[in-house]
């Protein structure tokens, strides 16, 4: 298995700039890179990468995608001055020409090429490429929004040849929609394009009806085409998730990519002037850790767009965070998705279902019913942090984002350790193998454990070896259920007599609603009767008819992979409206999840 992250940049495509003054073009500034690898270097993140040289792409790699008159109308703007550069660059929508300009797409071209031979040769696991000119406007014969070579679809292109690829992924989560990428590939069912971008009901640039949810893909290429459209502003994290949960992440764990590319876009970002959007630098190390498991990790992001130095910078390094493998941040702030969103995922949701078998048997009326009742999901303001974000969008507040994401950003990075987690081990000696933030903790002494047993769990525990181990995970139990730590690790031989006491432990102790995901055979299942446990067990075989409960789900390992993931969004978007004693999940043979709704009797 392949391990190390490859890191691509060259200080020359930081030459191409504006000549002239052109206000739709005057964004898109070297300091986008150099900026982003100083982040990167201040945040020690470039010395853990494996750097890795760009290269020029060369005529032919371009001509995998270009017309060789767009090819040549590129090569023949280097000698030009800048009257001619300004003349040639008016021929487009959106693009400027430098003298340079040439040399820096080609370079561009040639750096997410070297990225994917050092992911697919093994060299590396994944990589990231900071280039620029972007890509994913360009199309075969043309040059659009900034971008002269589309580097991402040469890179699909160049690794279908070169390492005989049949199914690659391309996730574009850049704010604009990439129609370069999706007229290259709309007829080839060989690569899965899936692109959200503000849209605004076709007001956003580039005002595309063929940017629209019905946009599905041509001919045999019908299904591999996903648009995402953003219909407002202020889009945050879990409207960004729950596109993942609820869209791509199905539909890309049934297509089984070999290679993911990914036009990583930060004008998503919040704080982009472009963008307008809400979601935090975070939460594109949750993107990239979702991405990372698909195609056995071989995952390559190249830059596209971003324009707010330090939100693009931020995002930047979140991305590479991750793909070094480290822990992804916790989301904070509101779970439950905007109206908006849920429609837009709704609506790319039926248009696919003909071609998904995820989305083929999934009963979506609930989806229907909660945007009819989603008056509790409106993007109510709850807590301060969404607030804040909420009013930093406008224009004249751009100034605050900078003190927020110093704020944001220090925390997520470099949090302050309270004591999170608490721990029993066998030895003290192996105490200091933990991280800082571990407490390790006494087991409960064995008289206290009999005699809890015998009051409240004689009838779970039959043999007293067990006591032993009920000791160490009693212990950590109650640091949680005090709130001296927020989670616990402990070890256990008997884990389903574990789970048994500690679930009624929990309950015991007041907790109105606990989830228990048990994953392998369970010897007796818990009662859940009481409507506060909700069991997910994960197991060889099913074992519902072994219980009625509908608070126990017993899912086996091949329905597992998605399903579960979007279950438990289902479970927190239910949690927001009230009026719900319970939600419950039915798997049959033939159906994957759908989630009813149980009325509180
Ligand atoms: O990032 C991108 N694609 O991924 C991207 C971003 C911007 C553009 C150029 N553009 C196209 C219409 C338009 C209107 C206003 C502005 C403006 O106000 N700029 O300040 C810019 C604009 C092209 C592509
Ligand atoms: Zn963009």
């Amino acid at each position: 298995m392949a391990s190390g992250t490859a890191l691509i940049y060259d200080e020359e495509m930081t030459s191409h700039k504006l000549l002239w003054n052109d206000p739709i073009c005057d964004i898109e500034v070297p300091e986008r890179l150099s900026f982003s690898y100083e982040q990167l270097k201040c945040y020690h993140l470039v010395e853990r990468c494996v750097c890795v040289p760009a290269r020029e792409g060369s005529e032919e790699e371009i001509l995998l995608v270009h017309s060789s008159e767009h090819l040549e109308v590129a090569k023949s703007t280097q000698t030009m001055n800048e009257e001619e550069l300004k003349r040639v660059s008016g021929n487009y929508d959106a693009f400027f020409f430098h003298p340079s300009t040439y040399r820096c797409a080609r370079i561009a071209v040639g750096a997410g090429l070297q990225l994917v031979d050092s992911v697919m040769s093994g060299k590396v696991c994944n990589g990231m490429a900071l280039v620029r000119p972007p890509g994913h406007h360009s199309q075969r014969n043309a040059a659009n929004g900034f971008c002269l070579f589309n580097n991402v679809a040469i890179a699909a292109e160049y690794a279908k040849r070169k390492y005989g690829l049949q199914r690659i992924l391309i996730v574009d989560w850049d704010v604009h929609h990439g129609q370069g990428t999706q007229y290259i590939f709309e007829e080839d069912p060989s690569v899965l394009y899936f692109s959200w971008h503000r849209y605004e009901h076709q007001e956003f640039w580039p005002s595309l009806k063929e940017s629209d949810y019905d946009a599905v893909g041509l001919g045999r290429g019908k299904g591999s085409n996903i648009n995402l459209p953003w219909n407002k502003v202020g889009m945050g994290n879990s409207d960004y998730l729950a596109a993942f949960f609820h869209v791509l992440l199905p539909v890309a764990f049934e297509f089984d990519p070999e290679l993911v590319l990914v036009s990583s876009g930060y004008d998503s970002g919040i704080g982009d002037p472009e963008g307008q959007m809400n979601a935090t630098p975070d939460v594109f190390a949750h993107l990239t850790h979702f991405l990372m498991q698909l195609a056995n990790g071989k995952l390559c992001v190249i830059l596209e767009g971003g324009y707010h130095l330090k939100s693009l910078s931020e995002s930047v390094c979140m991305t590479v965070k991750t793909l070094l493998g480290d822990p992804v941040p916790q989301i904070t702030g509101e779970m439950a998705p905007c109206l908006s969103a849920i429609e837009s995922i709704q609506n790319v949701r039926a248009a696919h279902k003909p071609y998904w078998k995820c989305l083929m048997y999934e009963d979506t009326s609930f989806l229907q019913n909660l945007s009819t009742k989603s008056h509790l999901l409106e993007k109510v303001n709850t807590n301060p942090s969404t607030e804040h974000e909420s009013k930093i969008t406008n224009k004249d507040e751009m100034v605050k984002v900078e003190r927020f994401l110093e704020l944001h950003m220090k925390n997520i990075l470099f949090p302050v350790p309270p004591i999170k987690t608490a721990a029993t081990i066998e030895s003290e000696a192996s105490a200091h193998l933990l991280p800082l933030s571990v407490r390790v903790v006494k087991e409960m002494d064995m008289n206290e454990v009999k005699a809890l047993v015998s009051a409240f769990y004689a009838d779970l525990v039959k043999e007293d070896e067990t006591l032993l181990s009920l000791g160490s995970m009693l212990a950590v139990l109650d640091k949680i259920l005090t709130k001296q730590v927020c989670n616990g690790i402990a070890e256990s031989p008997t884990a389903s007599v574990s789970v048994a006491v500690a679930l009624r432990h929990s309950v015991r102790f007041g907790f109105q609603r606990v989830l228990c995901i048990f994953v392998g055979d369970m010897e007796i299942i818990p009662n859940t009767e009481d409507g506060r446990i909700l069991m997910i067990h994960i197991c060889e075989k099913q074992q519902s008819e072994k219980t009625n409960s509908k608070h126990y789900i017993s899912l086996n390992w091949k329905e597992v992979r998605f399903t579960f993931i979007r279950s438990l969004v289902y479970v927190r978007m239910h949690r927001f409206e009230e009026n719900f004693s319970s939600c419950y999940f039915s798997s049959s043979r033939r159906q994957s999840h759908s989630v009813k709704r149980v009325r509180r009797r």
